[in-house]
């Protein structure tokens, strides 16, 4: 008998991941009079889904499926001629999905741009390339008012760049469209459209000559080019201002010469524009960057650029680890001890480890850059796993700050700040230098309460206290986010007696602004960057160096760079000293030495003041000498006696219901499931729980925690993985479950 080809009479079915939160993906036959053979995964398809119209992606081409042929339903449309996921981006989808617990349909929606999830054509937009009109012969200044300086430094800007700008460019430069059809309609400039693949390909001259790198610089720089090619993970560890940017700017620049791409990671762009503008100023080509402030069309710009490798460099946030890259050469990651790379909803996934994961895949190195790392990164030098690049000192010839710890315990206080602070603050202002106040609370005062009876003013939603704002004046749950008016009595004994307790960035600000009259005091926080371009037009500010003290919280901890800072200032490290949870040390041990390295950048020496009614807490004490490395090596010895992360894995499941019964009972089935069914007969699970979160009540729903802890995490996997498939095949009512591995917050 002659054998049957098994494929003569095959049948193709396509297994399509669909934006639903169910741990599978679902069958469909082909598209009707289409071609198999030009299926593959990475395509878009649409597809109808019970009722509903639906976009999905393409995951897998097979030959069978569990379910009866008869009953599949054909693609509707394939709307993409060519897969827009390339394999490897698949694979790691399909990785995180699995590590994370994820339902990979709604984990590669998370991922797409969101015009592609609508499930509409790859169109990228083309620009504007503007340059000077040479025809123009008058002088610039004739036709720009005096008082207009933006543009101004807009034209200067275009004067110095023989190539022109491309108008993202420009707005990466902080100037607006008005400023561009300002310019445009005094006839002082030119504008032409360019494709968008053009437009990437243009290469204009760098404004700002290379920095000679110094010894330590350069060496790092060899380093981690001769991994070009290969994977490895670096850990550059580098003091604060030490010239890890010059060092990332230097790699990049080799990767891009031998034809490849990078992916930098920063944690927030909109609060680094300076690291963008450096890039900016260093760089050639155009730089695509991805996060949140983007319109749809950019977005869908930058990461098309990419996948088509127009594109050299891409800088974003945490999602922009998922870009497609045609040719990656390099992941650099920023301030990788950050924990806003780990996405804290929906689908949590870590973007740093996501980083290494991808570069292994793509045999890409990986540079973990920071001054602070964090003690799991440390924790994979020791055993091994990545290498370290040290630059211990400060670039530039600049040295590193004195740190003093000011005891305030038995004194008074003005909006938070002691006599000798405010006393420290006016020598460097008269000395001509800039002063950082930091903070880590947003309002004017954290609680009001009344005199008389102790009330308090709590939220109606959460088992938190309402902040108190006075611009305007009102009182809001930062929590949730609801907002009350300001009582001028107490609603249990009707007392006028109502007062502030502690303070925040408004009422220090407020604070300094009395004491300090003449000199401008600049807010950073949450609610005085809420504007588009205000962190930019801030730094700007700052950069001009003129005397003045920025207040604000971590987000003046971040990354910046400013010459003429030679005061910081702790209002409160007190905050993190005490706190149930095991990473609280390591997360204030980062916070205070970035936040102190903000200070002395420049030619002239810093100062650290450091607020605490502790001043003998031995981690405390190892910050006023500045030396992270040996705090660290202290924290990794106590979390290795207490086989704590990262000498154990751990995973939180978290319940949430209307009633804080249902969420408890819901996780008290879960663990009952596990021992029933012997899912763990060596015990090396540990279930901890189940017990209300911290914050038991928040906007308006009861939460509650189980949290699986091991040493061993493939058998931590096995049972999460377990839990979740089958919390995912059960209803639960109202109450809602989900997972986070590797949490990095349990609260
Ligand atoms: N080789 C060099 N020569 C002179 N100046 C340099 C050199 N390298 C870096 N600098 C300058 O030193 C300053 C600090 O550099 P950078 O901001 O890159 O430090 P960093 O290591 O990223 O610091 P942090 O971790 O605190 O953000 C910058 O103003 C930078 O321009
Ligand atoms: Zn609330």
């Amino acid at each position: 008998m002659p054998s049957i080809s098994p494929t003569a009479n095959s049948i193709t079915i396509l297994a399509v991941a669909l934006p639903i939160p169910l741990y599978r993906t679902f069958d469909y036959l082909p598209p009707l009079e289409i071609n198999v053979a030009t299926l593959e995964p990475g395509q878009r398809v649409a597809v109808q889904f019970g009722r509903r119209a639906l976009t999905g992606i393409i995951i897998e081409i097979k030959d069978h499926s569990d379910f009866p042929i008869k009953k599949l339903k054909p693609v509707k449309q394939l709307l993409d001629q060519q897969p827009i996921l390339s394999p490897s981006i698949l694979s790691m989808a399909k990785w995180a999905s699995q590590y994370y617990c994820h339902p990979i349909g709604e984990v590669l929606f998370a991922i797409l741009p969101p015009i592609l999830k609508q499930g509409q054509p790859i169109n990228i937009a083309g620009t504007q390339r503007w340059s000077i009109n040479k025809d123009h012969i008058e002088p610039a200044e004739n036709a720009i008012k005096p008082n207009a300086k933006k543009q101004l430094q807009l034209y200067r800007a275009l004067e110095n760049a023989p190539n022109g700008l491309l108008e993202e460019t420009i707005k990466l430069l902080g100037f607006t469209s008005t400023q561009l059809k300002s310019l445009f309609n005094k006839a002082l400039i030119v504008s032409e459209e360019l494709d968008a693949l053009t437009a990437a390909a243009t290469e204009y001259q760098a404004s700002a000559p290379p920095l000679p790198l110094s010894e330590d610089q350069t060496v790092a720089v060899k380093q981690l080019a001769s991994d070009i090619g290969n994977f490895q993970c670096t850990l550059l560890q580098g003091v604060t201002g030490s010239g890890k940017t010059e060092v990332y700017m230097n790699l990049v620049d080799q990767v891009i010469s031998a034809g490849r791409q990078a992916i930098i990671l920063v944690p927030e762009i909109s609060l680094t524009p300076q690291t963008l503008a450096r890039f900016q100023r260093h760089f050639k080509c155009p730089i695509g960057t991805l996060h949140s402030g983007l319109n749809q069309n950019e977005r869908l710009t930058s990461w098309e650029l990419a996948r088509q490798g127009a594109a050299k460099i891409i800088i974003g946030t945490r999602s922009a680890i998922f870009t497609p890259m045609k040719n990656l050469g390099c992941i650099i990651v920023d301030e990788e001890h950050d924990n806003s790379f780990k996405q804290q909803e929906g689908f949590r996934y870590s973007a740093r480890d996501l980083a290494v994961t991808r570069g292994h895949k793509e045999k890409c190195p990986v540079v973990l850059g920071s001054a602070t790392p964090s003690l799991e990164s440390i924790n994979n030098v020791l055993n091994g796993k990545y290498k370290k690049i040290a630059l211990p000192s400060r670039a530039g010839g600049a040295s590193f700050p004195d740190i003093e710890l000011l005891d305030i315990k038995s004194r008074p206080l003005e909006g938070g700040l002691s006599r000798p602070l405010i006393d420290t603050i006016k020598q460097h202002l008269d000395n001509q230098h800039q002063v950082i106040v930091y903070l880590n609370r947003r309002g004017f005062a954290p609680a009001i309460t009344c005199e008389d009876c102790g009330w308090l003013a709590d939220c109606r939603h959460c088992d938190a206290r309402m902040t108190l704002h006075k611009h305007p004046a009102h009182l809001r749950c930062h929590h949730c986010d609801y907002s009350a008016a300001i009582p001028s009595q107490c609603p249990d004994c009707q007392s006028t007696n109502i007062k502030t307790l502690g303070a925040g960035t408004e009422k220090a600000e407020e604070t300094l602004e009395a004491i300090f009259p003449e000199t401008p005091i600049i807010r950073v926080d949450r609610d005085s960057t809420r504007k588009k371009n205000a962190m930019k037009d801030l730094v700007e500010e700052v950069n001009k160096g003129n005397p003045c003290i920025l207040v604000g919280t971590q987000m003046l901890a971040k990354g910046h760079d400013f010459a003429n800072v030679t005061l910081v200032a702790v209002v409160d490290a007190d905050g993190g000293l005490f706190s149930a949870d095991f990473r609280a040390l390591e997360k204030t041990a980062q916070l205070l030495i970035q936040v102190a390295g903000r200070s002395g950048r420049g030619s002239s020496k810093g100062q650290v003041v450091i607020q605490t009614s502790h001043g003998d807490h031995p981690i405390l004490q190892q910050i006023a000498r500045g030396n992270y490395p040996q705090i660290a090596d202290e924290l990794i010895d106590e979390r290795q006696s207490a086989a704590l992360p990262p000498f154990s894995y751990m995973s939180l499941l978290k319940a949430e219901a209307p009633h804080i019964n249902n969420a408890i009972g819901l996780l008290e089935k879960t663990k009952k499931m596990v021992a029933d069914m012997a899912l763990d007969p060596q015990q090396t699970v540990e279930l901890l729980g189940p017990i209300p979160a911290s914050m038991s009540r928040k906007a308006g729903v009861h939460r509650a925690h189980l949290l699986l802890s091991s040493e061993n995490r493939v058998a931590l996997q096995r049972i999460t993985q377990h839990i979740c498939h089958w919390l995912n095949d059960n209803r639960w009512g109202k109450t809602r479950w989900m997972i986070d591995v590797d949490p990095i917050e349990i609260n």
